[in-house]
C-alpha cells in the first residue's frame, strides 16, 4: 500500500489570511480533525511509546520517541501518543522548551514498516498521513522553542520530524535522510513544506531527489542542523550538551518565552497585516506584565 505523500490536511486548503486566534481554532478543530476510524485503526498497531519528562525547573520537556527494538520507527500507538504529549504541551503554562529525541542512540526511522503494510487502503493511508501532518504542524506551533536532537538516523518520517522543530542539534554519528524516494514516495507529514522554508526549495529539492544522507557537515552547510555536538560519550552527557546550547534563548520567565514563540509563529505563517496584529495582541498580554514590570524597577542597563 503506498503511504500517500499527496494529501493535504484541510487546514492547508483554508484558504486566505489565518489569524493566529484561527490557529489556535485549527489546533482545537485538529484534535478532533481526525475521524475516529483513523484512531481505532492506528490504535491496532501497538508498540513502543512516546515519552514526555516536563521539567518544572527549567522549564524544558523532553519528548523521546521510545521503539529501540524498531529503530525507534512509529508505531500506530505511538503516532496517537505524539498527539496526547502535543496536546499537552500546548497547555503546559511553565514550559520554555522541547527537546525531541529517540531513545538509545538513535532518533527514528519513520514510520513502522509493518504498519504501513497493514494500512492497506489509500483512504486509510491519506488519514494516517492526514493526522501526523496535523500533528507536526501542533509541535511546530508550540509556544515553546523546540529541538530535534539528532543522534543516529533520522530516516522517512522520521527526518519529517527534524524539521516539525525550531532548530536540530546533530550528534557527530547523526544522519537525516529523507528516504522516501527509494520508497516511490513524498513527504507526507509536511516535511516538503517545512523543508523548503529552512533550506530553501533548491536545497530541498536536492535533499528530497537525492535521498541525501545529511551528516552534520552538510546539515550545517545547509543550514539543516544548527549545531553539531562533539559528545561522543553517552545519551546523559547528549542530552545535557542540549540542555546546554538552550539555556541563552530561555533565560526569562515562562510568559515571555511563549510570547515570543508566537510573534514568531505568526511571522512564519500568517501574512503581513494579520502578522502585525497577532504581534499587538501578543504584546498586549505582556505589557506591564510581571517581568515587564519587574524589568523598568530594576533600571537595566544591557552591556
Ligand atoms: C517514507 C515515508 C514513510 C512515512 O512517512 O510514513 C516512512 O517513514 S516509511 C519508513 C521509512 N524508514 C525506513 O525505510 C527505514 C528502514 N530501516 C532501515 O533502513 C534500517 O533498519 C536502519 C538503517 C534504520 C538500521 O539498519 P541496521 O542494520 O542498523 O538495523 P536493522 O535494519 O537490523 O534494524 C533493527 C531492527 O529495527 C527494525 N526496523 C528498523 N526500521 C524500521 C521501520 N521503519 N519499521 C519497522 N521496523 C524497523 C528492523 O526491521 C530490525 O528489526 P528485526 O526484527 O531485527 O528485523
Amino acid at each position: 500500500m503506498s503511504v500517500c505523500g499527496a494529501a493535504r490536511c484541510w487546514w492547508i486548503q483554508t484558504r486566505g489570511a489565518v489569524s493566529l486566534r484561527v490557529l489556535q481554532q485549527n489546533r482545537t478543530v485538529c484534535t478532533t480533525g481526525a475521524p475516529e476510524s483513523i484512531r481505532e485503526k492506528l490504535q491496532a498497531f501497538p508498540g513502543g511509546s512516546i515519552d514526555l519528562q516536563k521539567r518544572q525547573e527549567s522549564g524544558i520537556a523532553v519528548l523521546t520517541v521510545n521503539n529501540p527494538a524498531r529503530m525507534n520507527a512509529f508505531s500506530g500507538c505511538m503516532m496517537l501518543e505524539l498527539e496526547q504529549r502535543v496536546h499537552e504541551l500546548e497547555s503546559w503554562t511553565e514550559g520554555k522548551a522541547v527537546i525531541v529525541k529517540g531513545a538509545a542512540g538513535n532518533f527514528c526511522s519513520g514510520s513502522d514498516l509493518n504498519a504501513v503494510r497493514a494500512i492497506a487502503n489509500p483512504q486509510d493511508g491519506m488519514r494516517m498521513c492526514e493526522f501526523m501532518q496535523n500533528t507536526l504542524t501542533r509541535l511546530l506551533r508550540l509556544p515553546l522553542i523546540s529541538m530535534a536532537l539528532v543522534e543516529g538516523r533520522a530516516l522517512g518520517g522520521g527526518a519529517e520530524l527534524t524539521t516539525a522543530c525550531d532548530f536540530r542539534l546533530m550528534t557527530s554519528n547523526g544522519v537525516i535522510q529523507f528516504v522516501h524516494k527509494h520508497m516511490g514516495l513524498v513527504p507526507g507529514w509536511g516535511g516538503a513544506a517545512r523543508l523548503v522554508g529552512i533550506v530553501g526549495s533548491q536545497n530541498a529539492l536536492k535533499l528530497l531527489s537525492g535521498a541525501v544522507k545529511v551528516d552534520p557537515d552538510c546539515g550545517r552547510q545547509m543550514g539543516l542542523v544548527d549545531e553539531v555536538l562533539l559528545c561522543s560519550s553517552g545519551e546523559g552527557e547528549t542530552l545535557t550538551h542540549a540542555e546546554q546550547w538552550l539555556r541563552p534563548f530561555i533565560k526569562a520567565p515562562a510568559p515571555v518565552i511563549q510570547a515570543l514563540k508566537k510573534v514568531v509563529v505568526s511571522g512564519r505563517e500568517l501574512p503581513l497585516e494579520q502578522a502585525l496584529k497577532t504581534e499587538r495582541n501578543v504584546f498586549g498580554t505582556v505589557w506591564g506584565g510581571p517581568a515587564n514590570l519587574k524589568a523598568l524597577a530594576l533600571k537595566p542597563k544591557h552591556k
